[in-house]
Order: C-alpha cells, then structure tokens, then sequence
C-alpha cells in the first residue's frame, strides 16, 4: 500500500483554481520531489498533504486512511516548511526535543534520542548552542532533525535547502539522499530548484499551474522531458517548431533524421551535447557567449538561420566569442517533445553578450545538472 495517495485533489482561492485534480503516490520508502516554477501550485499540494489546507475536492489518504479532517499534528507528519522556523529562545536540544515531549516521551528518553538525531545530522553535542550561534546550514539540520525526531510516516520537506548556497546545498542534498535510505523515511519534497531535485529524489513530479506536467525517475525526466515546458524548465533552450515527415523533421536549423517519428507538427529539442563543432559543418554560427562550467564549455550560438543555439564543448577546443564556426546536429541527441504544446520563452534567461562571463565568478551559472 502507498505510504500517501492523494486522489483528484482540486484547491481553489477565490475562482482561481491553484491545485487542479491531482493525483500523486508516495511508495514505502520512497523520496518524492515536487518540482516547478514558481506559483505552480507546489506548496499547495503540500499543505492539502499536511492538512493545513483541506482541499475543495477529492481525497488525502496517508496509509489507506482517509484523512479528510483529521488534524496537523494527528497525521503522523514530519515538516520541515519555510513557516515552521526554530524556535529562536530554546536551545538546539530543546528544539529537536519539541515533538517527542508533545508526544509524551520521558525527559530521559528525549535526550538520548536528541543525542542520536544531532549525530546523524552532523551535528553530535550540539544540543546546548543557541540558535542564533548557528549558521544557516547548521539550523536546517537542526530542523531537520527536529522533523526526524517523532519517526514520522512521511517526512514532508518545503525547500528544504532554500536558504543556502549553492555548494553547501549540493553537499546537504546528497548527505540527505543517504540518510532517509538509511533510515528508511518517506519523503516529499518541493523544491523549485531542479538540481536539488535530482539530486534527493526517486522520483520528479513537474508542475504546471496546478497539474502534473510529468512524473519520473531523474533519468527518465532528463532523457526525455514530456513536453517543451518540461524541457525548458530544465533549462534546455533548444527547442524549436519542426514539421515532420518521412521520419526527418524539418527545423529552422536545417533537418534531422528522426526515424519513426510520426507525421506532423510540434516542438524538439537539441540537447547542448549534440551541437557538434565541425570543421565543415552543415551549419554555420557565430559564436556569441561562453561559460566555463568546469570539466566543459557551455556556447552561446546564433547560427545562420533558425534562433540561437546552446552548445557543449571540451575545453581545449573552446572557440572565443566572435568567433565563426559551424556545426552538425547529431540525431541521438534529438528529442521530439510532441505536437500539443505551445512554445514559451523561458523566463530570465541568463545569457549575454561578450566575454563578460568568462571568468567563471558567477557560481549560479552552473546549476543547470549535465548542460
Ligand atoms: N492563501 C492563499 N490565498 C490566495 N492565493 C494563494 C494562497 N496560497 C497560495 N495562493 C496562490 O496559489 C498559487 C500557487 O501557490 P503555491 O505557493 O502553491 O506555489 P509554489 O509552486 O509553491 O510557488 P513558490 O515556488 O513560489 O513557493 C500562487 O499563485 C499563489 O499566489
């Protein structure tokens, strides 16, 4: 049996609709992240989960039981929300011990459990320090630990690293990954930050204004995103309308084999790794902007025709901006993303002109994960 089933889950404010018949399964031991942009609905399915907002319709039910007005703090959760924040005048123990003493567990008992939990969040003897001596990694552990203590059914996780840099936040996600196997906690978790995702979770549930625009492993979700606002999300911006016939697909960049592709129109994508460099390739193109990500070369390309192009390069054969090269595009590395979904620019797109982002001081330029 699932550890949670939410069933055609519908949240409405006013007459907007912000959570739109969903359904979502968490297995046993499974770790869930809930991914998309912002004011896609994510925390909504969270809170409807935690009972903090009962949706309007359909159903949550966390082991089979149906949990349609059953209280926060009877549903066996732990939270971790950007809302629940520490309480800034108990000690770190007096924090982490919170829900066992809610739960009527003995002082005794408490403590030793609080010692093994500040243990396996990295921070052993800790449970004397204030709150406001820590830093911002130390007090989602502290956090985290907090929401651990009570041995919830499902470990409920709302940007859970949010506050933090991206390095420290790479590392915690991994740190994390390994502990709920190890313990065995089911987990979901919203993030908006698809790195993160990747890096925690089983499996990726995307949204989009309130409906799950995909649901996969991390694999699954990269190699072969569902749609082109899938694909853009991931931060992939080649993609482009092709028409297809006779299993090539024509694009404004020239055409690609595509066998067995059905007839007809629709979106594709050209991962950055199969823009080839060429000495005479069938296309030519300027190259505009370069970012060092550290074992690769991330292009900014306009080519001769059809929009800018995205492109991945080794190093050692990294052209300069403004430098003229051509290139093929390889099939393998050809995605089509199908015919029923219009094509959105994606918001803040990070790319300038010019050499200003050569030196690799911009340590949010690396997020995209294998761009
Ligand atoms: N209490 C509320 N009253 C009215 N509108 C709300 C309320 N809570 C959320 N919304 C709206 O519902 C939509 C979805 O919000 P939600 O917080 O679930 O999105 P999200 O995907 O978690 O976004 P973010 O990544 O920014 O946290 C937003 O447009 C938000 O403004």
């Amino acid at each position: 049996m699932a550890a949670l089933r939410v069933e055609s889950a519908t949240v409405r404010f006013g007459d907007r609709t912000v959570l739109d018949d969903v359904d979502v399964g968490v297995e046993e031991q499974e770790t869930v992240c809930v991914l998309g942009p912002s004011g896609s609905g994510k925390s909504t399915l969270l809170r409807a989960v935690a009972g903090l907002r009962e949706p309007d319709s359909g159903r949550v039910l966390l082991d089979g039981a149906d949990q349609r007005g059953v209280p926060v703090h009877r549903r066996g959760l732990g939270l971790m929300f950007q809302d629940h924040q520490l309480f800034p005048q108990r000690d770190v123990g007096g924090n982490v011990a919170f829900g066992l003493r809610m739960h009527g567990v003995s002082k005794q008992r408490a403590a030793a459990r609080v010692a093994e939990l500040l243990e396996m969040v990295g921070l052993p003897g800790a449970e004397h320090r204030a709150i406001a001596s820590l830093s911002g990694g130390e007090q989602q552990r502290v956090a985290l630990a907090r929401a651990l203590a009570p041995q919830p059914r499902l470990l409920m996780l709302d940007e859970p690293l949010g506050q933090l840099d991206r390095s420290l936040r790479e590392r915690l996600a991994l740190e994390l990954q390994q502990l709920f196997a190890e313990l065995g906690t089911t987990v979901l978790a919203v993030t908006h930050d698809q790195s993160e995702a990747f890096a925690l979770a089983d499996r990726v549930l995307v949204m989009r204004e309130g409906r799950i625009a995909q649901s996969g492993t991390p694999l699954e979700v990269w190699q072969r995103p569902a749609s082109a606002f899938v694909a853009r999300f991931l931060g992939f911006d080649n993609v482009v309308r092709a028409t297809v016939a006779e299993g090539v697909a024509r694009t404004p960049w020239g055409p690609i084999a595509l066998p067995g592709t059905p007839a007809g129109e629709g979106a594709l994508l050209v991962r950055p790794t199969g823009v080839r460099l060429r000495a005479a390739g069938k296309l030519a193109c300027r190259v505009r902007a370069r970012t060092f990500r550290g074992d690769h070369v991330a292009l900014l390309l306009a080519p001769e025709r059809g929009p800018e192009l995205q492109a991945s390069c080794a190093l050692r054969e990294a052209p300069r901006p403004g430098e003229a090269v051509s290139v093929d595009l390889d099939p393998a590395e050809a995605v089509w993303l199908g015919a029923d979904e219009e094509l959105h620019p994606r918001e803040g797109a990070r790319w300038e002109d010019g050499d200003r982002r050569e030196d690799g001081d911009r340590p949010d330029e690396g997020d995209r994960p294998g761009s």
